[in-house]
């Protein structure tokens, strides 16, 4: 086990080029993080048993919920603050898709966005640059937004594309591309095949191609399997060092273990856009998973915008203000966009 994390460890440290202290101790405890979930039985549980306290009928803490929406208010109540902060400053806006724009379903090729919220999505991006971001493969997340006029960042931010027509914002990204991960294309490949062998005798389960990354979805399987299907994840993954795991709801994403994320995509978009070194630039993320706290912390680190947690439930996270559903997201975006139009005359 210390080997095989020392391993990882040299790894990571390999693809991402780390010098300092201060990143190998980071990059570490990421490694351990990940093995977590990788490896041990105990840790596999430890997993499982997080992915149950997620889960609101489990959350025993609901008395928290006012301390945390203290912590981080509605982004509907604070909208005029939030106004406020983003005064002089160009907003760019990144949303996340399943749980941001659609709400969550059993069946995850049936979660559509509905009709309104696409209407207000493409309405707001007429008003500001605006980006999905998604754990899902860039293709299949644009069939369900079906927007030209948007940028999309699909598996976690390892597929970036820029509009293709039809956008105020189109100029700026010139046929913009970045994928950082296809090396890893085949190797993904192969661990969805293996995956989908090892797991076709649990009942649910379910194993999704995102082309850079694979979900193992748990949403549909007897909570008393989940321990099973977890270790039926690591017996594939303890093959490929070179892939690591990380949790969303009800999920586990394979990814490569390179040094990027949702948080690297939004800054890849911000420099694609012209505001790398910019103050004048307000980032706004909206989303609702462990995978969009990587978005969240960038946005603490630069200073810069801030990050809208989308939750019913407390939760730990570097998010600054909080939307308890798609329509509530759906609420703000819409205010969003009165507020531009009314200050542009249209
Ligand atoms: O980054 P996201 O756009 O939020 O993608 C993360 C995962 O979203 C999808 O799974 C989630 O939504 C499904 C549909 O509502 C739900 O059934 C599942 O339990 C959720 O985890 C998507 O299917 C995954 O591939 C993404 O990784």
């Amino acid at each position: 086990m210390v080997r095989f994390i020392e391993e990882n460890t040299k790894l990571v440290e390999k693809e991402t080029g780390n010098k300092s202290n201060n990143d190998v101790t980071t990059t570490k405890k990421k490694v351990l993080q990940d093995l977590s979930i990788n490896n041990g039985g105990g840790l596999i549980n430890s997993w499982v048993d997080s992915m149950r306290a997620c889960s609101p009928t489990h959350l025993k803490s609901l008395l928290k919920q006012s301390s945390w929406l203290t912590e981080h208010p509605s982004a509907l109540d604070m909208f005029e603050e939030i106004l406020h902060l983003s005064q002089g400053k160009q907003i760019v806006m990144f949303l996340d898709y399943d749980g941001t724009l659609s709400p969550i379903v059993d069946d995850p090729d049936r979660a559509f966005m509905s009709k309104k919220m696409r209407r207000t999505v493409r309405k707001l991006a007429n008003c500001f640059p605006t980006a999905i971001v998604s754990g899902r493969c860039r293709e299949k997340v644009y069939n369900f937004v079906k927007l030209t006029e948007l940028y999309y960042a699909g598996s976690h931010g390892m597929d970036i594309k820029g509009p293709e027509q039809g956008s105020k914002f189109e100029e700026d990204s010139k046929s913009l591309l970045c994928q950082p991960a296809t090396e890893f294309l085949p190797m993904i490949d192969e661990v969805y095949k293996k995956l989908v062998e090892k797991t076709k005798f649990t009942p649910g389960a379910q194993v999704e191609n995102n082309k850079f990354c694979v979900s193992v979805h748990f949403r549909r399987v007897d909570e008393n399997n989940w321990s099973d299907l977890a270790n039926q994840v690591r017996s594939v993954m303890k093959d490929y060092p070179k892939l690591r795991l990380t949790q969303g709801r009800k999920v586990l994403e394979v990814r490569p273990i390179i040094k990027w994320d949702k948080g690297k995509a939004l800054e890849f978009l911000l420099e694609s856009l012209g505001y790398a070194n910019c103050t004048d630039v307000f980032p706004l993320y909206i989303g609702d998973d462990r995978t969009d706290e990587d978005a969240f912390k960038i946005l603490r680190e630069r200073r810069q915008g801030l990050g809208i947690l989308v939750s019913k439930f407390p939760k730990e996270t570097s998010a600054s203000y909080s939307l308890q559903e798609p329509d509530e997201v759906m609420e703000f975006l819409q205010r969003l966009v009165e507020w531009k139009q009314l200050r542009s005359g249209a």
